[in-house]
């Protein structure tokens, strides 16, 4: 395969996801925009947005996108990946890569709804991409080899970190990290609206609090220390940080947050397996010829 800076990479699906990628693959000059390629179901308005504010080719037709993609971002929503797929699947060869974000789906399933053997890498990244900060993990499909992973992780790095996982792991980062920035941004709010409840301004809550969290987050990057210590060390005895954690601990708001990630979890387990069980019964009915396995 061509090296990543010399890939065109095709994003099927113009939404969230792939805007956040293509922002922050653009921003670190990993592809130059004219080997970016986007492909929307129908949504000609969203195209023209994107090509304006980024500069990419954006090609409706999905075999003239295929067939200029080395690569091809899955990155559609998980009830839209059988069908999208199954588009596509006559225009795919062994000589691409699929790299699809889709929550809960798995290799096999998509290596399936492929009808052929084609390289896959499942990646669950975060929109923080945009912004070259997401967190990502990923794992290979039966046909992708060591080569791919490379290039898939070299994709990645360009916007945040990428650790590799097994496929079993993934709906848990899904739960994680995928949703992850979801969990802090909720927690902003409730801040932002305490903040302004106390007698601070919106615009003085919002700078306060958008750089505590930026510096908690340095402060556990950089110093490598648990959370525990390093909250500990903000925790006066009989002071302020002690008055505020013991709401929190009244409340249980660890086990919340664990019943979240948690949720998040079976989510992605039950969307994988519902499409799995929709695909099984389009191939039982005789509309597709392949096996989930
Ligand atoms: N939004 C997030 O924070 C994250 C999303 N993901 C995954 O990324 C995928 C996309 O999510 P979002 O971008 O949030 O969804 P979205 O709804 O914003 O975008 C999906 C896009 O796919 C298009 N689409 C649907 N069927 C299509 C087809 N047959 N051919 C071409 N395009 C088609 C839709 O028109 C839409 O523009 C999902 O599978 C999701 O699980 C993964 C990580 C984080
Ligand atoms: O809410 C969702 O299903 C997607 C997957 C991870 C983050 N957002």
């Amino acid at each position: 395969m061509k090296q990543i800076s010399e890939s065109r990479v095709l994003f099927l699906g113009a939404g969230a996801m792939s805007e956040s990628m293509i922002k922050g693959l653009l921003e670190a000059r990993l592809i130059p925009a004219a080997q970016i390629i986007v492909c929307n179901r129908r949504n000609t308005a969203r195209l023209q947005d994107l090509q304006q504010r980024y500069a990419v080719q954006v090609i409706q037709d999905k075999r003239t996108a295929c067939r200029e993609a080395d690569m091809i971002v899955l990155a559609v929503k998980p009830f839209d990946v059988v069908a999208a797929l199954q588009e596509i699947a006559p225009y795919l060869s062994a000589q691409q890569l699929i790299i699809s974000v889709a929550a809960g789906i798995s290799t096999a399933a998509i290596e399936a709804c492929c009808a052929k053997s084609i390289p896959v890498i499942r990646a669950m990244p975060n929109t923080s991409s945009s912004v070259q900060a997401s967190a990502t993990a990923l794992c290979a499909g039966r046909q992708a080899t060591a080569e791919h992973l490379d290039l898939a992780q070299d994709l990645f790095a360009a916007i945040g970190i990428s650790v590799l996982v097994e496929e079993e792991q993934m709906n848990a980062v899904t739960g994680l990290s995928g949703t992850g920035p979801a969990y802090f941004y909720y927690v902003t709010e409730a801040l932002l609206a305490a903040g302004q409840a106390c007698g601070l301004s919106a615009e003085t809550s919002r700078v306060l609090l958008v750089q505590t969290l930026y510096g908690a987050a340095r402060m556990l990057q950089e110093t490598g220390k648990d959370p525990e210590e390093l909250r500990l060390q903000v925790t006066s005895p009989n002071g302020t940080t002690m008055a505020g954690i013991a709401v929190l601990d009244q409340g249980d708001t660890r086990l919340l947050l664990k019943r979240a990630v948690q949720a998040a979890t079976s989510r992605a387990l039950e969307m994988g397996q519902q499409i799995e069980n929709a695909f099984a019964q389009l191939q039982a009915s005789g509309r597709s010829r392949n096996v989930i396995q």
